[in-house]
C-alpha cells in the first residue's frame, strides 16, 4: 500500500465528519448564511497567504529540483487565489478587509509554518497535503451533490471542483509518495501524524467559521 492510501486511511473519519458537517452542508445548497461565508472568506484570505509562504519554504527545501519547482508554483497559485479572494469576492460578498486572525485559522497557519520550517521536508509535504487533497474531495462532493443553479456560492465552489485544481492535488500526492519512500517507517509515521494534524485543522477552520468563533479577550 502506498503512502498516500495509508493517509488517507487514517482519515477517513474525519474526511466524513467533515461531509456532514452544516458548513458543508448549507454552502451545497446555497443557503449559508452571509455572515458565516464572509467569515470564512476573510479567514481564507489570511489563511493562503500564510500557506503561500509555508509552501515556498517547503520549496526551498525540497531535495529534488522538480519538486522545488511544484511547491513553488503550488505557492504562487495561493497566492493568486488569495488575490482573487480580495478582489472581486470581497466586493461580491461586502466585506471591506480581511480583519482579525481568529484562533482556528491562526492555529493553522501556525501549524504549517513551524512544521515547514522545523520538520523533515517530507513531514511538511504531509502536513500541507491536506490542503489539497481535501479541498479536492471537498469541492467535487459539493459540485455533484449541488440542488440550487442560484448558489451564491456557486464561484467559490468551481475553483475547487475544477479540473485544473485537480491536477495540481495529484502532483502534490505524487510527491509526497514518493517523498515516503525514501523514508523510514517512523518518519512515515510522523508524515501520516502531520497529515491527520493538518485534517483535523481542516475541519475546525469551517467548524470556527460556522460559530464565528473570535478570540475571547
Ligand atoms: C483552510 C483552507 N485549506 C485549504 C485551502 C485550499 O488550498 C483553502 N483555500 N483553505
Amino acid at each position: 500500500m502506498n503512502w498516500s492510501t495509508k493517509a488517507w486511511n487514517a482519515i477517513d473519519d474525519i474526511y466524513a465528519d467533515i461531509i456532514g458537517m452544516p458548513f458543508i452542508k448549507e454552502l451545497t445548497e446555497g443557503s449559508l448564511p452571509l455572515e458565516k461565508f464572509q467569515f470564512y472568506i476573510t479567514q481564507d484570505s489570511r489563511y493562503l497567504d500564510h500557506f503561500g509562504r509555508a509552501l515556498s519554504l517547503i520549496g526551498a527545501r525540497a531535495n529534488d529540483l522538480q519538486d522545488a519547482l511544484a511547491f513553488i508554483r503550488f505557492a504562487e497559485g495561493a497566492v493568486v487565489v488569495e488575490n482573487a479572494l480580495h478582489g472581486s469576492y470581497f466586493e461580491t460578498f461586502g466585506i471591506s478587509s480581511a480583519g482579525n486572525i481568529e484562533p482556528a485559522c491562526h492555529h493553522y497557519i501556525h501549524f504549517l509554518k513551524s512544521t515547514a520550517a522545523l520538520d523533515a521536508v517530507e513531514v511538511a509535504m504531509a502536513a500541507v497535503l491536506p490542503c489539497f487533497w481535501i479541498y479536492k474531495k471537498v469541492g467535487d462532493h459539493i459540485y455533484s451533490n449541488q440542488t440550487s443553479v442560484t448558489n451564491p456560492y456557486k464561484k467559490w465552489i468551481a475553483t475547487y471542483a475544477g479540473e485544473e485544481f485537480g491536477e495540481l492535488v495529484n502532483r502534490a500526492i505524487a510527491i509526497c509518495d514518493k517523498a515516503a519512500t525514501t523514508c523510514t517507517e517512523a518518519q512515515q509515521q510522523k508524515m501520516i501524524e502531520a497529515f491527520v494534524t493538518a485534517s483535523r485543522l481542516e475541519f475546525d477552520f469551517w467548524d470556527g467559521a460556522y460559530k464565528l468563533r473570535k478570540w475571547s479577550v
